[in-house]
């Protein structure tokens, strides 16, 4: 069954030694075979250990499991291996002489693992289970079946909207959109579909309106209620940042439809503005809704001890991992809604599982090429169809179909109001999104104001002149904030608060792909220090300086800092001799911490693509490695790139070369998963 150039165990100490798997991995394979009382001298021996050293690292990958048919049988490191210098000189490699399908049956046999064939919960104590060709930890496949379940069940939840003005105040929220040329108005349709199930998933790249619309969608759901029982409604975002912006776009939803409304003198009006009173503006995070225990992974709320609320919106659902949405849905209380809201597209969680993306999985329209403009279709049950248009008068039957009820959860936004017709940067974001090599090249060409390319370029004495000019242009991107407080320091009259430093601060980015090299978080922080010590806008003779800015990097939940919490070092406003570094929190409350007192940080002048998720601003510029190692083009993934260029509201910037910037483009991140199948296919 397995042909190997030396004794798997020492090949696994080879492949640990060459950093192809962890130590974690080596030894979960062999602490298994113990339990199962396998030994070298059994047959299967070999296998049992290179498939769990291969379940192991695909979990440190962020996959929910092992498909089977997706291993390599010629070499199943073959992947990593074949780029190695390591394992290229060396001879540490095996073949699978079978076919998946016996691989499959004989893992079936172990006593470790369990085979369970279209039943979608098992409460078998076996380490590992087989389900349908995937091969998952027992821990795994009990999440991913129970989130499975509990969507499923509250997409099959209808909710009777016998009001019969709800007709006419959809009307008169969603007017007619003579832009809209006749095209269905997706916001109406997301707004009937959350006000007629017990589940909704309303995605959307960056500004298509998912605020907009879930405010409007709130406002019309508490108009159901009467006043004395209004719906218990939680916002909550996946981080600290995320909520904060969560908070800021809802209450300007809030107002602008407040000023609509004011100018709408139909009978309408009393009962709307009453209910847009009764949507709550404060958002905080998962891990505050569910009450974070210190120094455990347990949260206070769940299944026996269920959530106080009606409903609950959860922004930036692509964020939120296997485990965590698990933990979510099983402290939701019986009766309550959901509305997860989020851009399928943007970079998919840093733990396991790829949730929002496997939510959207049904709508991949696998009949149209990349080159199409909209790769998604929807799918509505007739009944839903039927539903929808007499709520909002959208037709939407060309989308029925039968045997996708999860689909009638569903909503997707596709027009942005934020990046509007021709411009750049979303027409960029577009052709990363749909993986178009030709397109990114025609975009770049076309020579958008807003978009600006700096090439690695090395010059006689090896100084990167792309590099040089971008340090330039972060110089001059950062100048105002430090000057602001320079100011500060020296006129007293006229102080700006931490508040407008840190909103100044905020506009703009720099965004890298990797963590360490000279073009990572690491080395990039460095390269702007000094070209701003050089400008003379800071002065870093101590650890600690006026203006450094800080990136919060393990949680302290004494302080309430959370990984990813960004502030300032500023002089404290309360006593000027003395530093503090100034947070603004999700409620918009400002958190000062004396910086001796800081858990883990690092200087943030400079930060990862993904600690950037659920932030935006005014400039972005994106960095990319020069010479990408292995380990490092694996995880240049168009989604990376993608969630960098949407980060940006008006110019996005990019230092790289186009052989990386394209090569990026085409790996599309795909996770190893159950999920879709069980919502869609079960
Ligand atoms: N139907 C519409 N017509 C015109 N403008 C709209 C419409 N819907 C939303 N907008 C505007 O588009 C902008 C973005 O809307 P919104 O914040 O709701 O989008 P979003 O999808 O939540 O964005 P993000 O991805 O940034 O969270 C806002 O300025 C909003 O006023």
């Amino acid at each position: 069954m397995l042909t190997t150039t030396k004794p798997m165990a020492q090949l696994l100490k080879d492949w640990q030694q060459a950093k192809l798997i962890t130590p974690l991995d080596r030894h979960f394979a062999l602490e298994l075979a113990a339990i199962e009382g396998l030994s070298s001298d059994d047959a299967d021996y070999d296998l049992f250990l290179l498939i769990c050293a291969m379940l192991s690292q695909q979990l440190s990958n962020q996959h929910s499991c092992l498909l089977i048919s997706s291993i390599e049988l010629a070499n199943p490191m073959a992947e990593d291996i074949g780029h190695h210098p390591y394992a290229m000189a060396d001879n540490a490699s095996c073949q699978i002489t079978v076919t998946h399908q016996q691989v499959i049956d004989s893992i079936g046999k172990f006593y470790a693992v369990t085979t369970v064939s279209n039943i979608e919960t098992s409460d078998t104590d076996t380490p590992m289970i087989l389900d349908n060709g995937r091969l998952y930890l027992n821990k795994y496949f009990f999440f991913e079946t129970q989130v499975a379940n509990k969507l499923k069940q509250l997409s099959q939840t209808n909710i009777a909207t016998n009001n019969p003005q709800l007709p006419s105040y959809l009307t008169a929220l969603f007017p007619i959109q003579p832009e809209l040329n006749g095209q269905l108005n997706w916001q109406k349709i997301a707004t009937a579909t959350a006000l007629t199930k017990a589940l909704a998933v309303i995605t959307g790249g960056p500004g298509t309106g998912k605020t907009t619309t879930v405010t409007k969608l709130l406002l019309l759901l508490q108009t159901q209620q009467t006043e004395s029982a209004k719906l218990t409604i939680r916002l909550v975002a996946p981080t600290g940042k995320a909520a904060a912006r969560l908070s800021e776009s809802i209450k300007a939803s809030k107002n602008r439809l407040r000023s609509e409304l004011a100018q709408d003198n139909s009978a309408n009006q009393p009962v709307l503005l009453s209910a847009l009173a009764a949507i709550p503006e404060e958002a905080s995070t998962l891990h505050r809704l569910l009450g974070v225990i210190p120094h455990s992974h347990q949260f206070r709320h769940h299944k026996d001890n269920p959530l106080r609320l009606d409903l609950l919106v959860v922004d930036e659902a692509s964020m939120v991992d296997l485990p965590m949405m698990y933990k979510l849905l099983s402290a939701l209380p019986a009766q309550a809604r959901l509305i997860l809201l989020g851009d399928q597209d943007q970079l998919a969680s840093v733990e396991a599982g790829a949730v929002l993306a496997d939510i959207c999985a049904g709508l991949k329209n696998t009949d149209q090429d990349m080159q199409a403009i909209s790769t998604w279709r929807m799918h509505y049950s007739r009944q839903q169809a039927d539903t929808i248009k007499q709520l909002t008068q959208q037709d939407v039957s060309q989308f029925i179909s039968t045997n996708q009820p999860f689909g009638d959860s569903l909503c997707m936004l596709m027009h942005s109001h934020r990046f509007k017709g021709d411009a750049g940067i979303g027409m960029l974001a577009n052709a990363v999104n749909s993986s178009n090599v030709d397109n990114v090249r025609q975009v770049w060409r076309r020579g958008y104001a807003e978009l600006n390319w700096f090439e690695h370029q090395l010059n006689h004495q090896q100084d990167n002149l792309g590099k040089q000019q971008l340090l330039t242009l972060s110089v001059e991107a950062y100048q105002p904030y430090l000057a602001m407080i320079q100011a500060n320091q020296q006129d007293t009259q006229h102080s700006y608060s931490p508040q407008q430093i840190i909103e100044q601060y905020n506009q703009y980015r720099m965004l890298c792909a990797m963590r360490a090299g000279e073009y990572g978080v690491d080395g990039m922080n460095i390269a702007i220090t000094d070209s701003l010590r050089q400008a003379k806008l800071i002065e870093p003779k101590h650890e600690f300086y006026l203006g450094r800015p800080i990136i919060i990097q393990s949680n302290d939940y004494n302080l309430g800092l959370f990984n990813g919490d960004i502030g300032l070092v500023l002089q404290d406003e309360l006593n000027p001799s003395r530093l503090m570094t100034h947070f603004i929190k999700a409620d918009g409350s400002l958190l000062k911490v004396l910086p001796a007192r800081l858990p883990k940080h690092d200087t943030c002048f400079a930060m990862t693509v993904h600690k950037s998720q659920g932030s935006e601003f005014d400039k972005v510029s994106f960095v990319l490695p020069q010479r990408p190692s292995v380990a490092q083009w694996q995880l240049l993934t168009k989604e990376l790139v993608y969630t960098a260029i949407t980060r940006a509201k008006n110019h996005f910037y990019c230092l790289g070369s186009a052989q990386v910037f394209e090569r990026a483009v085409k790996q599309v991140t795909l996770r190893a998963s159950g999920l879709a199948q069980r919502l869609w296919h079960n």
